[in-house]
């Protein structure tokens, strides 16, 4: 059984004044049934590690370079997250994909660095409006999925997100339908890559305007093992109740 992940990616949101939040959140959900992870800047990377020590919410980054060190400002290494605290880092993010043209070998490789460097690296992957339009949505996701997850992935290094790009930040969410189809899809190229084991082993979240009053719907989706959350990982109190709805589903 894949344990369940719920995964708050706070994009660039958040100063000082916002770690209590995590405090907040560590109080209520501090040992879910199911894991939890909360990715903030990575200017408070090491203070969120601090805030949540002492309960089981791992820590992540948002991004990583693809080498160890060297000349290139502005850039944290894999091994600068994990020594801040992180556990895991969101790599190919769509967002990262538009505003800094990252490909599916660019992502390839930071996430191969993140694996090196001891972390899970959280693999984004998903379509924009025209390519579902188009018909495209299962070309696109083969594609990026082929292109973006390093060989020898396993369950416990490699986690995939299917996040729709048109459904990011907007309140518009796939019917269960659509995110089912996706989601068996990913499955189906994991194991045939992977083999059966390591490819059953990899948790696949579903992202994209997951909020308190759809989760549970979500999550009762076959090859859903979790959310990657945006907007609502900013407030406990919309957090909360999805990490809730995540728990039940486990049963
Ligand atoms: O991009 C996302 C998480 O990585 C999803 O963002 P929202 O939950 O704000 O739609």
């Amino acid at each position: 059984m894949r344990r369940k992940l719920a995964a708050g990616n706070w994009k660039m949101n958040g100063t000082s004044a916002e770690l209590a939040r995590l405090t907040t959140l560590a109080e209520s959900h501090g040992s879910a049934g199911c894991d939890v992870l909360i990715c903030p800047p990575a200017t408070l990377l090491s203070r969120a590690a601090e805030a949540l020590s002492g309960s089981a919410i791992a820590v992540g980054g948002q991004d990583c370079h693809g080498a160890t060190s060297g000349a290139h400002t502005g850039d944290i290494s894999a091994g600068m997250l994990k020594d801040a605290g992180a556990s895991h880092v969101i790599l190919g993010h769509s967002e990262r994909r538009a505003d800094h043209g990252e490909g599916d070998a660019l992502v390839r490789t930071k996430s191969e660095a993140a694996i090196a460097a001891g972390l899970t690296a959280v693999i984004c992957l998903g379509e924009s409006l025209s390519e579902r339009d188009a018909g495209q949505t299962l070309d696109v996701i083969g594609t990026q999925l082929e292109g973006s997850t390093p060989d020898g992935a396993s369950g416990a290094r490699v986690v995939i997100a299917y996040e729709p790009v048109w459904a990011i930040g907007t309140g518009k969410v796939p019917t269960t339908d659509q995110i089912g189809e996706v989601h068996d899809f990913i499955r189906t190229g994991l194991t045939r890559r992977f083999g059966a084991e390591a490819g059953d082993a990899i948790r696949i979240l579903y992202g994209g305007s997951v909020k308190p009053g759809n989760a549970a719907e979500i999550f009762a989706v076959s090859n859903v093992d979790g959310a990657l959350v945006g907007g609502a990982s900013l407030k406990p109190e919309d957090f909360g109740p999805i990490i809730d709805a995540l728990e039940a589903s486990a049963g």
